[in-house]
């Protein structure tokens, strides 16, 4: 069946025209939906009167139901008119034993005739579609919650069909995808990122439909799609878990709004909602129930990269390392050991033993230690109307109620945090602005934790998947907090030749000590960037075990320039080019934020915009902005200003350099006055 590119031709205006019918009854169902609606409603209000809380009650839930029938009627036209599209882009033909070959139609999503009850286009998540992923000619087979099937691919066809029109189609019986892949990545990247559906590779794939990790790691090099695949994992959950999981119950944990906003068209694309999405920042705000203010980690970095401060860097590895941890764990221990002095209690004429109480308090051993008093409390309520064989006044109840806490050395968790740094015989580590109740940012995440293991807290049980990007950037504190606040699943991803900040920078081996249960799984093929650009990158930060996908551009230019005034006008004079060659969006890179804005001020004009940390959307065009805010971004083109000894000489710096360096998708410039960074080699 469909065999020739012309049925094929055929085949496509056929289905077109299904989902143009599909469409209109859809219309048509809405439309009676809204009628029947209004019906209701107006049948309501006309016999209010004589209804009584039942019938209320009823109607209100009918109205609810039809309103909610309808809402997913909308929903299923706006997919069905995205398919119309594009309906699909692959087909396999999979003959099981004693049964022929059928073909396959693969899409965004799936299409039901309904007159006919049959799948006319299978879900790209669906189990069957896996095929097209996974296996070439030949033998194959596919895993569903019935079991393994297992046969033969006899064909294996790749489309490309554009606003209706079949632009081309593919047999393939080599490499999967190779061709396809190549095209889609010569493309130049015009706005946000976009689903890769129909060319994910065979190890993506293995990630994106992994359901048995309770924890997934991935370590990948720049460019290896973990975003992309974190995305495409999420809604394979979504779909494959819809009757209990739903948008509202993952949560994304991202670096910065303006990459929550890049990435936020993915998953509509998908066809799924829009999913929650916080900052660190944000969560740390509210952890703290907005009592202290906190220098972000925006400003942590760049404060390092502005001044070199030893003390400053001492404190943030030192808050930084596992041995920080266990430290914080084994002061805990130590907390609940010895600062709960307990005395006899006297009420009325009853004496309550210490031993009773501290018995008590150990028993309790669960609930965090500054939760314990109330149920401490009321034990000693319990046992003095015992012995007193009468009701205990309010003022006896009160008595209790604060004499328990009174035992116990501290009663808030600041100056726990502070007492741990004496205990430890290191009070100069915590630098606290006491006026203010400022923290540096490496205070922030263990005075969160301090909280949650002697108060607890319950912020975000709600939640069910979680998923955490630039994985590299946080702590084994903060991985400690995330685990005991999110008990859930968790998809964690990120590099660690990109930290933005190398004192604490965390790699898959790390977190792993955090969560021992995970599966944690490296990618090493890169399909962002050219390979000579690549290979300039490595020159940065080699890792040997890169895969660069062949795929060939100009050769990265460096220019040198008399002196930064020169240079500056030099990249003005590529900006202003740019419109006119061809691609669509343009980085410039800079380390700090003072050279951005400096950059800023010479290169601007229409379609140049600075990106900042207060920025919330990201614009195509020119982007003039940091290394930090640009992680996780590409461009087809980036510029790199200031590529000088004087700019990049620290570790730090040279993590920058990368960053920046690995953002170019087809073209690379770095432009410097003075010394070339060492950071680039000979
Ligand atoms: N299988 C694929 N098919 C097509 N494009 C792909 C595929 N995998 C990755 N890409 C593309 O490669 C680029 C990089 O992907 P992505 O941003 O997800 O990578 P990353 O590992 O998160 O990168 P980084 O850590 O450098 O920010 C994107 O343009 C993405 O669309």
């Amino acid at each position: 069946m469909n065999a020739t590119p012309q049925e094929e031709r055929e085949y496509l205006e056929e289905i077109k025209e299904k989902l143009t019918l599909a469409i209109r009854r859809i219309d048509d169902a809405v439309r009676r939906y809204s009628n029947e609606l209004r019906e209701k409603k107006q049948y309501i209000h006309e016999h209010q009167s004589g209804m009584d809380e039942a019938d209320m009650v009823s109607a209100e839930q009918s109205i609810n139901r039809m309103a909610y029938t309808g809402e997913g009627a909308v929903a299923r036209k706006r997919r069905l008119l995205k398919l119309g599209q594009s309906p699909y882009f692959g087909r396999i033909d999979f003959a099981t034993p004693g049964k022929a070959a059928n073909p396959v139609y693969i899409g965004v999503y799936s299409f039901l005739d309904e007159t006919q009850r049959q799948n006319l286009i299978y879900d790209w998540r669906a189990p069957i579609s896996s095929l097209f992923y996974d296996f070439e000619l030949g033998e194959a087979s596919y895993p569903t919650p019935s079991g393994t099937v297992k046969g033969t691919i006899e064909l294996k066809r790749q489309y490309k069909i554009r606003d209706g029109r079949l632009e081309y189609l593919l047999d393939s019986d080599v490499n999967i995808h190779d061709d396809v892949l190549q095209q889609e990545l010569a493309k130049s990247s015009d706005d946000k990122m976009k689903n890769i559906v129909a060319t994910i590779q065979r190890d993506q794939n293995a990630v994106i439909r992994n359901e048995t990790a309770p924890v997934m790691i991935i370590q990948g090099v720049a460019g290896s799609g973990k975003t992309s695949i974190a995305l495409h994992r999420i809604a394979f959950l979504l779909y494959r878990y819809r009757d209990t999981l739903a948008a509202k119950d993952v949560l994304i944990i991202s670096p910065n709004k303006v990459f929550a906003d890049y990435i936020s068209n993915v998953l509509p694309e998908l066809g799924e909602e829009h999913i929650p999405e916080l900052g660190m920042d944000e969560v740390a705000a509210d952890l703290l129930d907005n009592r202290y203010t906190f220098q972000t980690f925006f400003e942590q970095v760049s404060a390092l990269l502005e001044r070199h401060d030893a003390a400053f860097i001492e404190r943030i590895r030192f808050k930084s390392s596992f041995e920080f941890l266990s430290q914080l764990n084994q002061y805990l221990l130590h907390v609940e050991n010895n600062y709960f002095s307990v005395a006899d209690l006297r009420v009325g004429r009853t004496v309550v033993p210490g031993a009773f109480i501290q018995q008590k308090f150990k028993a309790y051993h669960r609930v965090p230690l500054l939760k314990r008093f109330g149920q401490v409390a009321n034990d000693v309520r319990a046992y003095v109307r015992d012995k007193a064989d009468r009701k205990l006044t309010g003022g006896e109840k009160a008595a209790i109620g604060e004499g328990i806490p009174r035992m116990f050395r501290y009663g808030n968790v600041l100056e726990f945090y502070r007492d741990f740094y004496r205990w430890l015989g290191r009070p100069e580590l915590l630098k606290l602005d006491q006026h203010r109740l400022h923290l540096e940012y490496a205070d922030v995440f263990p005075l969160i934790y301090l909280r949650l293991r002697l108060e607890g807290l319950t912020a975000y049980d709600h939640v069910k998947h979680l998923l955490v990007d630039e994985m590299q950037d946080y702590t084994p504190v903060q991985y400690a907090v995330l685990s005991r606040l999110f008990p859930c699943r968790k998809t964690i991803l990120g590099d660690v030749s990109q930290t933005v900040n190398p004192y604490s920078a965390s790699s898959a081996e790390a977190i792993e000590r955090v969560f021992p249960q995970a599966d944690v799984v490296k990618l090493y093929r890169s399909y962002r960037s050219t390979l000579e650009i690549t290979a300039f990158a490595q020159r940065i930060s080699p890792n040997p075990h890169i895969i660069p996908l062949e795929r060939h551009g100009q050769e990265p230019a460096v220019l040198r320039y008399p002196s930064p005034e020169a240079e500056l006008e030099a990249v003005r004079a590529l900006v202003t080019a740019f419109p006119g060659s061809g691609s669509q969006s343009l980085g410039v890179i800079c380390k700090t934020l003072r050279q951005a804005e400096r950059a800023y001020e010479v290169l601007q004009g229409p379609g140049v915009a600075l990106l900042t940390e207060e920025s919330t959307t990201f614009k195509d065009g020119v982007i003039i902005t940091t290394a930090h805010l640009a992680k996780g971004l590409e461009f087809d083109a980036v510029i790199v200003p200031f590529a000088s000894t004087r700019t990049y000489k620290t570790e730090v710096d040279r993590s920058m350099l990368y960053v920046a360096c690995t953002r170019a998708m087809h073209q690379l410039t770095l432009t410097y006055s003075g010394e070339l960074t060492t950071f680039l080699g000979d």
